[in-house]
């Protein structure tokens, strides 16, 4: 019998010299770098910077990536107009995997595969998403576009756009540490379909907006949301036990806990809670955070099932004062770096992806009464022709 690994799960496909996920260590290493570092000590364009090149920044490589994007954060008046012609209603992500359409639509590089033509896509998209991002969320709540400010770096910037307002530091750290956290993880659902489209050799926006769709569901990306709706559900942490029996004697899953490849903790978990702790400090959240322990606490009791880097970001966005709607886009803006990372190293060492399945339908049959007429069907163009 073929041994069907459902899922792929356990199976290697390629090689990829952009991260390293270790379940044994519980580690991640961006470039060879612990993530850890990288959000303890570098911007996210820094980030950026070394997915894409391999190593981090000189001063004046970073200076040269971050005028490019304060130059390009601006969105040009047709994306503007295909985000408005969305309903209020359609969800970010839907608008956010639109807007990049468009870009790419209007993009005369758009079918340039070379690497110095995706770069430049890449670092426009990193630029540009902030933006839809923003402007996505403003219109939803009736308020009108803020324009970027090039005196502010990515994250002061991002914020700035979404709230009219200069964020406090605290905040905007905490930010930061949540992009690079989201930026890469190797070969997950929403990398692998960029890697997948990649692979035909469609265009670097074809793949970027599969990517969007693969990483809305909440089994992945989509689960950062899915956090704040049951945090909402439960209410406070005095409901959490009675809640739980409920929902796992309805077999739900428990959204933020879990993970294909780290079976005893997410490695960014620790980095991204320390953060939570600060915006729970500046913002006064105790409640929140009794919260986040106690159902964290009851659910890995009872089922040592660890949470995921979305447990601690859902809430995180949400005190920073973002919709919960607008929280998996959040995680486009961070994750296109590595998904566009991902294209180009595909792009550079090629082979179509084209697993194979094992057929189970029924066996061969044929249509009652139906005898081949060979004549008709050799005849058949030339009468077209004529
Ligand atoms: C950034 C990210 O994308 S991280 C992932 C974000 N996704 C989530 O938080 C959604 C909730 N989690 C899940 O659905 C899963 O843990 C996944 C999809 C992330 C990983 O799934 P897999 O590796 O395929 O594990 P699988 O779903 O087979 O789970 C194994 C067992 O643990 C259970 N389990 C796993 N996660 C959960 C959960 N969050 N709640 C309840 N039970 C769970 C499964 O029901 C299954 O139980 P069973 O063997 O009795 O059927
Ligand atoms: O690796 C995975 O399967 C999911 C994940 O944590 C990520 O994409 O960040």
């Amino acid at each position: 019998m073929t041994d069907i690994k459902k899922g792929l799960a356990g199976v290697v496909v390629d090689y990829t010299a952009i991260s390293k996920v270790n379940p044994d260590t519980n580690s991640l290493l961006y470039r060879g770098y612990p993530v850890q570092e990288l959000a303890a000590t570098q911007p996210f364009e820094a980030v950026a910077y070394l997915l894409w090149n391999g190593e981090l920044p000189t001063d004046e490589q970073l200076a040269e990536l971050v005028a490019y994007e304060r130059s390009h954060r601006t969105l040009d008046p047709e994306i503007i107009a295909a985000i408005d012609l969305l309903p209020l209603e359609a969800h970010p992500m839907d608008v956010v995997r639109t807007a990049v359409s468009v870009l790419g639509a209007s993009d005369p590089a758009a079918y340039d595969n070379s690497r110095e033509s995706d770069l430049e896509k890449s670092r426009l998209l990193f630029a540009k998403i902030p933006a839809m991002v923003a402007y996505d969320q403003r219109r939803r709540r009736g308020q009108g576009i803020v324009e970027p400010r090039d005196d502010l770096d990515y994250s002061h910037n991002f914020l700035w756009m979404t709230f009219g307002e200069e964020p406090d530091s605290v905040v905007a750290r905490a930010f930061n540490v949540s992009m690079i956290l989201y930026a890469e993880h190797s070969f997950n659902a929403s990398t692998f379909t960029a890697r997948v489209i990649a692979s035909t050799t469609a265009d670097l926006y074809s793949a970027v907006v599969g990517a969007i769709g693969a990483l809305k569901g909440p089994l992945h990306g989509g689960a950062n949301e899915a956090v704040m709706h049951i945090f909402d559900e439960i209410g406070t942490a005095s409901n959490v036990g009675p809640w739980l029996d409920e929902a796992l004697a309805s077999k739900r899953k428990i959204m933020g806990f879990g993970h294909r490849v780290y079976k005893h903790g997410d490695s960014r978990v620790p980095t991204m809670k320390a953060a939570l702790d600060t915006l729970v400090e500046h913002y006064d959240a105790q409640e929140l955070a009794e919260l986040y322990d106690t159902l964290e606490a009851d659910f890995v009791s009872r089922k040592g099932i660890y949470p995921n880097l979305d447990y601690p970001s859902g809430p995180a966005y949400h005190l920073m004062g973002f919709d919960t709607l607008t929280f998996t886009p959040l995680f486009v803006a961070a994750r296109v770096t590595g998904w566009t990372a991902h294209i180009m190293e595909q792009a550079a060492s090629n082979a179509l992806i084209r697993p194979l399945s094992e057929y189970n339908g029924v066996d061969e049959r044929h249509i009652e009464g139906y005898v081949p007429d060979f004549a008709a069907t050799v005849d058949r163009p030339a009468e077209a022709a004529g």
